[in-house]
């Protein structure tokens, strides 16, 4: 009893103390993400298709309205394992993620300030066996960090080419100082 007393008393402390949260699922009872998008992010999961000798994933078709314009430039850019890529902010162009191989963490900060869901931080972890196609439009704070313990190789099809000359392409440095003041996201 006096065992059971002192853990009732432990328990209080941690929760009044916010030490012990509820282990909540990315999905819920029917399978579907966890999650209130920001405005204007879409993630569309794909299911692997078996066949005889392994599995096919369809990253892209032009029929998706998620992808919703043409694809005028693929490439893929890998992450070495622990290491994080953020915060990267497009100004014109919306990135088209999918992650090939691989275990990694995207989020994604809503600072717009005319935006419905100004504020708002998404989070979502993807790999081969939770793959889908992550579509992030202009001016969200956005990137990774590869939580796995092999390189991960992540697919982009931004919707504009990349421009050798003026890129659309800002960065935050995640350690920075300011990255703390504006993003309220720790990876
Ligand atoms: C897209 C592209 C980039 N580059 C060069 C420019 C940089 O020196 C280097 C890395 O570029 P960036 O960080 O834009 O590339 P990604 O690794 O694809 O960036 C991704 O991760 C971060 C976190 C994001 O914020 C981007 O939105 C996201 O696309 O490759 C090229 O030479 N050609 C290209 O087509």
């Amino acid at each position: 009893m006096a065992v059971q007393d002192s853990t009732d008393v432990a328990l209080r402390g941690l929760i009044g103390g916010n030490e012990l949260v509820a282990k909540h699922s990315a999905v819920n009872e029917r399978g579907a993400l966890r999650l209130d998008p920001i405005h204007g992010i879409e993630f569309r999961p794909t299911r692997p298709v078996p066949h005889e000798d392994g599995h096919v994933t369809e990253v892209a078709r032009a029929s998706w309205d998620i992808i919703g314009g043409p694809i005028v430039q693929v490439h893929i850019t890998t992450t070495m394992p622990g290491r994080i890529r953020a915060w990267g902010l497009h100004q014109r162009s919306t990135d088209r993620l999918f992650v090939v191989s691989g275990l990694v963490k995207i989020a994604v900060f809503d600072g717009r300030l005319d935006s419905p869901t100004c504020g708002r931080v998404n989070e979502f972890t993807v790999s081969e066996k939770n793959p889908g196609l992550l579509v992030i439009p202009p001016n969200l704070y956005h990137g990774w960090k590869n939580i796995g313990t092999e390189e991960a190789v992540i697919i982009n099809m931004p919707t504009s080419q990349y421009d050798y000359e003026g890129p659309d392409a800002l960065d935050l440095s995640w350690d920075s100082e300011a990255a703390s003041r504006i993003v309220p996201y720790r990876f």
